[in-house]
């Protein structure tokens, strides 16, 4: 399978600031790939590469086969703040556009019908609250069936419904091939709802996988909470020497490979224990381990 997107050991720099060291990835064709990373981290300046918009100071990049400006009709753009003209109605601004891309106008009602604004198709866009302008972005993304689409922080203002339907789009698109780069700060959503995480830190890419890939990578401490039944929380402690007192309950933590061990010790004593909560690593744990391990 030919990727969508390649990019090979990818460099930019602003005078003396590196915004992208090293940086290599690739997006196969349907597939939804997350990109995360602290303010700084250089997404916009990855977005902006990949567009086109700027040229690398180093490495190498092909969007669809193509060198990126050169493969523009097959990239769509959602920028964090898409601006539209307050005056003009939703349907005009996308039949505005798609004349501009030689696109047939017709279609333009269609595509409003798609991200949920049929209804407000004929209304000013001066009317429209943040979460229907953006998807007038989206809309505006759409046109022309891309092969690539590059969402900046796509769901920032969106209500949960709304987020919700906004992923069921990308679902439907990137089951019919396309790929997806979409930067967010939102990690629980993007943990559920794309196929693979970037991280970005300082410019450079720390880590890259699933969330399972991720989790074992990191290799972060398992939280276990413990509750005693009446009166034996002490002879729980005794066997458990590294648990303290924590919230009316007892909690320990271990490491990943001494797991089992931990939870086998615990089900030897089932007659002293209420219950037990073993309680993986968040994302945010996940994402903060790799964010700091470069000491930043
Ligand atoms: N045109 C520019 N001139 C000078 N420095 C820039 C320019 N564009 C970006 N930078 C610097 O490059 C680094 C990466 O910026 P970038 O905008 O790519 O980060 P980001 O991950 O998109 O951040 P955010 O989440 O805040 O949008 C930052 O240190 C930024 O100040």
């Amino acid at each position: 399978m030919t990727s969508t997107l390649t990019i090979s050991h990818l460099t930019k720099a602003f005078g003396g600031v590196k915004a992208l060291s090293d940086v290599s990835l690739a997006v196969e064709p349907g597939e939804r790939v997350a990109l995360l990373g602290h303010n700084g981290a250089g997404k916009s300046t990855l977005m902006k590469v990949i567009l086109g918009l700027i040229a690398p100071d180093g490495g190498e990049i092909s969007v669809c086969g193509a060198a990126p400006g050169k493969a523009r009709s097959k990239v769509a753009y959602l920028p964090e703040n898409a601006a539209f003209h307050s005056a003009l109605t939703g349907l005009e601004q996308i039949t505005y556009y798609m004349r501009l891309r030689g696109e047939a106008a017709s279609g333009a009602m269609e595509l409003l019908d798609r991200v949920g604004l049929g209804h407000a198709a004929k209304r000013r866009i001066g009317t429209y609250s943040k979460g229907m302008r953006q998807r007038v972005g989206l809309a505006q993304a759409l046109i022309g069936h891309p092969r690539l689409l590059v969402l900046d922080e796509p769901t920032s203002g969106l209500d949960p419904v709304s987020r919700r339907d906004f992923y069921e789009l990308l679902d439907g698109l990137a089951a019919d091939g396309a790929s997806i780069l979409l930067s967010s700060h939102a990690l629980t959503e993007v943990e559920a709802r794309t196929d693979r995480l970037l991280i970005l830190s300082g410019g450079r890419m720390v880590a890259e996988g699933s969330l399972p890939e991720l989790r074992r990578e990191a290799a972060l401490p398992v939280s276990m909470q413990i509750t005693a039944l009446n009166g034996y929380d002490t002879d729980i402690m005794a066997a458990l020497p590294d648990a303290i007192r924590l919230n009316g309950g007892l909690h320990l933590s271990c490491t990943q490979e001494d797991k089992l061990a931990t939870l086998a010790r615990i089900s030897a004593m089932q007659e002293k224990v209420a219950d037990l909560e073993v309680i993986p690593p968040s994302l945010e744990d996940i994402y903060s381990h790799f964010s700091r391990r470069d000491g930043q």
